[in-house]
């Protein structure tokens, strides 16, 4: 796996990702498809919206169906009708955020299921024998993901066992043409530890590198100050993956200081909770005041939902269909694909300031 960069402006780059199954143009937003599949999604829905890479994860998927059936059955990209490059996340962060009832210790995690409390173990090389079985065309490093805040000191060990278990990671996998492992840059909000974290992890090698620890719940400047020292500490030449961001007026602002991919459950979420990503803002489609609208959801932009109106979507709503989260996700996932082809246009376009501030008036018409 390969990215090229095709133009630069600023900390802001525009490239292409090449991967086993395919060559997509950064920057990039991946819908997250956790259970093999983009909730509410048909895989040609997916390919309508435009998205290029799609998230998978070694947590749930060793649990439900469970890897080896994945690769009996012919791997991910067969098992969900996707053919484009697939990413999945290593299973450390889920081992954590689920609050899976788990035991840490130097080897790697045990944990209990959140389905059925059953017991399980994943170890960095678990994690990236799993990510083999299930085909991912970019297999993530397994990390150590600490419950933040956190004291210096706890930060400090945790990173380092992550570095140790890159290396393991790094040790374990399969180098294949055209597919790639990426390293998880850990340390909080610490600027020392996070440069550390760099240092290892480029010691190491790894063909594209995430910034993990943010998009935890911390506010948007901290997230952006983390960002200013971290992406430009990364390898020029490699991608950079901000992991479960976000918003798109926190792309929009990780684009500008160096990020190249993201991942987010927000637009997918927000598809089956009525609520609708739109040029101008984001709308509550549940509220009565659209009952009557005759207007579609993005009337100043081509959208394959345009021929909608708000006014159904709020019916679906109101009374429950299984078509409003159908339709409103693949909305939001289709706005997101937009956005980032605008973003990448003016990136090359060199232009990206001026259309960062028409975006930022735009959102704020509401
Ligand atoms: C929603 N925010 C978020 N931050 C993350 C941070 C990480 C991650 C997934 C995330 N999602 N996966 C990892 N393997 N490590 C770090």
């Amino acid at each position: 796996m390969a990215w090229v960069a095709e133009a630069r402006q600023g900390q802001a780059r525009a490239g292409w990702l090449h991967t086993a199954h395919g060559t997509v143009p950064t920057p990039t937003f991946m819908p997250v498809g956790t259970k093999a599949t983009v909730k509410a999604m048909t895989a040609d829905a997916v390919r309508a919206t435009g998205a290029g890479v799609v998230l998978g994860n070694t947590y749930h998927l060793m649990l439900r169906p469970g890897a080896e059936r994945v690769a009996a059955l012919g791997g991910l990209h067969k098992v969900m009708d996707w053919p484009g490059p697939i990413l999945t996340d290593s299973g450390g962060f889920q081992v954590m955020s689920l609050g899976a009832l788990r035991k840490l210790d130097e080897d790697g995690v045990t944990f209990r299921s959140h389905i059925d409390g059953s017991p399980h173990r994943l170890t960095p090389e678990s994690s990236t024998a799993i990510q083999h079985d299930l085909d991912a065309d970019i297999t993530m490093a397994f990390d150590e993901c600490p419950a933040l805040p956190a004291p210096k000191a706890v930060l400090e060990a945790s990173m380092e066992r992550s570095m140790r278990w890159a290396a393991r990671s790094r040790k374990a996998f399969k180098a294949r043409p055209g597919y790639g492992q990426f390293g998880i840059v850990q340390g909080g909000t610490d600027r020392e530890l996070r440069l550390r974290s760099i240092k290892a992890l480029v010691a190491i090698g790894f063909e594209g590198y995430a910034i993990g620890g943010l998009a935890v719940g911390e506010p948007q400047a901290e997230m952006f100050a983390t960002l200013d020292y971290t992406a430009p500490a990364l390898p020029e030449d490699k991608p950079r993956y901000l992991m479960g961001v976000g918003t798109p007026d926190d792309m929009l602002g990780a684009v500008m200081r160096g990020v190249d991919m993201f991942d987010c459950v927000m637009p997918s979420r927000a598809g089956r909770t009525a609520r609708a990503y739109t040029e101008r803002g984001a709308l509550n489609l549940r509220n009565a005041r659209f009952k009557d609208d005759p207007r579609p959801l993005s009337p100043y932009e081509p959208s394959p939902l345009n021929r909608y109106s708000r006014a159904y979507l709020h019916h679906l709503f109101r009374t429950d269909e299984i078509l409003g989260p159908m339709l409103l996700t693949w909305h939001n996932l289709a706005y997101y694909q937009r956005l980032m082809r605008l973003i990448r246009a003016h990136v090359v376009a060199g232009d990206l300031e001026g259309f960062a501030a028409f975006l930022r008036a735009q959102w704020a018409l509401g």
